[in-house]
């Protein structure tokens, strides 16, 4: 099939080169002339496993990009993956999904057994509202609608899209399941026994809220509970190593620590929130899964508080990224905890393999060291902020510290004898 995908970024970048790998030929329209050259170039725009390899291998036979709209009228089936970010108040902005809804209507106008699918986390009544009225408005009158969400995670999106748990059709029309079963065909096929939900469209927009404010609640049940294992002298992982073998509760997002972030779950977890206010539904379940996720890196700090007085004192952070194999710093716990240590009126000295660079941008006052053994160099504490594997290693690096203290944020670091070491939640 003939496939557009309107929006480059992590969704559509991976879709489009995993679409062209399953034999469909895939153009990309993207606003950013750096990214479409990048993708003819045979480059990858961002950085995903997986994801180099394949545009090399499609682009310029079955993939290519282009600044041009008018490309999408050559294909059979249009994917909007344009962002939608967070307003001041957390409500969510479709204002970029309107103009680019714009734009594909004025390119579609005419055209028959066109489809349409929005791709992009949007709230319940979004892809009618705003997308169908956009596309309508600017001359495409019948456009076959679609709302397809995305549940790849970053640092694993080619894998994760490859091999979903579940696909879901959010449509109205039989038609419009059909057009989804035939692009979707040749991932199923190779996919195994992934589940594939047909629905309407508000519930299909609605399982994606669904999915992300649960996975962020379970985390901030985890840390609820591991905080009180914390004050009560119990080791919270040995808990949810436990109660992770009743399959109803499931191992997976039960480890504890200093927080989620990323730029999703604080976006989706505050869009659903102000949506539900906004008809006048007080969700108290999120409300409490944000409020114990805000409070986790002043929590890791008071624990370094209590082994050693920061003030005018070097202190490490270890990690930057809002999770390991990224660097993506949105919504990451680092920043709190710097802002914390700050209002400490520590000397803040912090590492992380890939991510420095972007903190730097935003907080160029810091200190950044370019090994973990470097930030640590005459601290007198430190404290991880971020899994990530090396900090596992780390050995003879402490032994430089001024003080031997690591306060722990996400339980990697290996607690060897004569380092004073504090967990958060163990
Ligand atoms: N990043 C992730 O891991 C996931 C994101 N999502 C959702 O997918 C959507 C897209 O997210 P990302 O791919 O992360 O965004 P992104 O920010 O990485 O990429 C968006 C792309 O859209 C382009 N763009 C902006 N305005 C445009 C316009 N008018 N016409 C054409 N292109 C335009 C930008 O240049 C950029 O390349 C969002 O709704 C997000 O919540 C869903 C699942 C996973
Ligand atoms: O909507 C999205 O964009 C995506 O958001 C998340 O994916 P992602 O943000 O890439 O990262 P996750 O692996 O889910 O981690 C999110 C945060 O939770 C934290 N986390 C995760 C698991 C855990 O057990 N404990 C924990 O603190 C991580 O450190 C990280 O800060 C979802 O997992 C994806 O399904 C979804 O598609």
């Amino acid at each position: 099939m003939d496939v557009s995908i309107v929006g480059s970024g992590y969704v559509g970048t991976t879709i489009a080169a995993c679409f062209a790998e399953l034999g469909h030929t895939v153009v990309n329209v993207d606003v950013d002339a750096d990214v479409v050259a990048a993708i003819n170039d045979g480059d990858a725009p961002i950085h995903e496993p997986g994801l180099a390899e394949r545009i090399d291998a499609h682009a310029g036979t079955r993939l290519r990009a282009t600044t041009d709209y008018e490309a999408v009228r050559d294909t059979d089936v249009t994917f909007l993956a344009l962002p939608t970010p967070a307003r001041e108040d957390g409500s969510i902005d479709t204002s970029i999904m309107e103009s680019g809804a714009a734009s594909l209507g004025e390119a579609l106008a005419g055209a028959d057994d066109h489809m349409v699918v929005v791709k992009s986390t949007v709230v319940p009544g979004t892809t009618e509202d705003v997308v169908e009225s956009a596309l309508v408005s600017a001359g495409f009158d019948d456009p076959l609608l679609a709302m397809n969400p995305e549940f790849l995670r970053m640092g694993s999106a080619v894998d994760d899209f490859r091999h979903p748990d579940k696909v879901v059709f959010g449509a109205r029309r039989d038609a419009a399941y059909d057009q989804l079963h035939a692009v979707f065909e040749p991932l199923l096929a190779d996919a195994g026994d992934a589940t594939v939900v047909e629905t309407g469209l508000r519930e299909a927009e609605m399982i994606k809220y669904a999915n992300n404010a649960f996975l962020a609640s379970k985390v901030s049940l985890i840390n609820d509970l591991g905080n009180i294992c914390k004050e009560l002298g119990v080791d919270a992982y040995e808990v949810a190593d436990a109660i992770a073998e009743d399959d109803r509760i499931s191992g997976r997002f039960l480890r504890s620590g200093v927080g989620w972030g990323g730029s999703c779950f604080p976006k989706d977890v505050a869009a659903i929130t102000a949506a539900a206010k906004d008809a006048g539904y007080e969700p108290a379940m999120l409300e409490a899964a944000v409020e114990v996720n805000d409070r986790q890196p002043e929590r890791l700090l008071s624990l370094l508080d209590g082994h050693v007085d920061v003030a005018g004192e070097r202190v490490a952070v270890l990690g930057l990224s809002f999770k390991p194999g990224t660097d993506d710093i949105r919504g990451t716990r680092a920043v709190p905890v710097i802002d914390g240590l700050q209002d400490r009126e520590a000397d803040v000295v912090a590492y992380d393999p890939v991510a420095a660079e972007k903190m730097a941008e935003q907080r160029p006052e810091v200190t950044y060291a370019d090994s973990a053994a470097g930030a640590l160099a005459d601290a007198v504490g430190a404290v991880v902020v971020t899994d990530w594997d090396e900090f596992a290693a780390l050995d003879d690096e402490f032994d430089a510290m001024a003080e031997r203290v690591v306060v722990d944020g996400r339980r990697v670091v290996d607690p060897q004898a004569d380092l004073t070491y504090d967990g958060l939640t163990w």
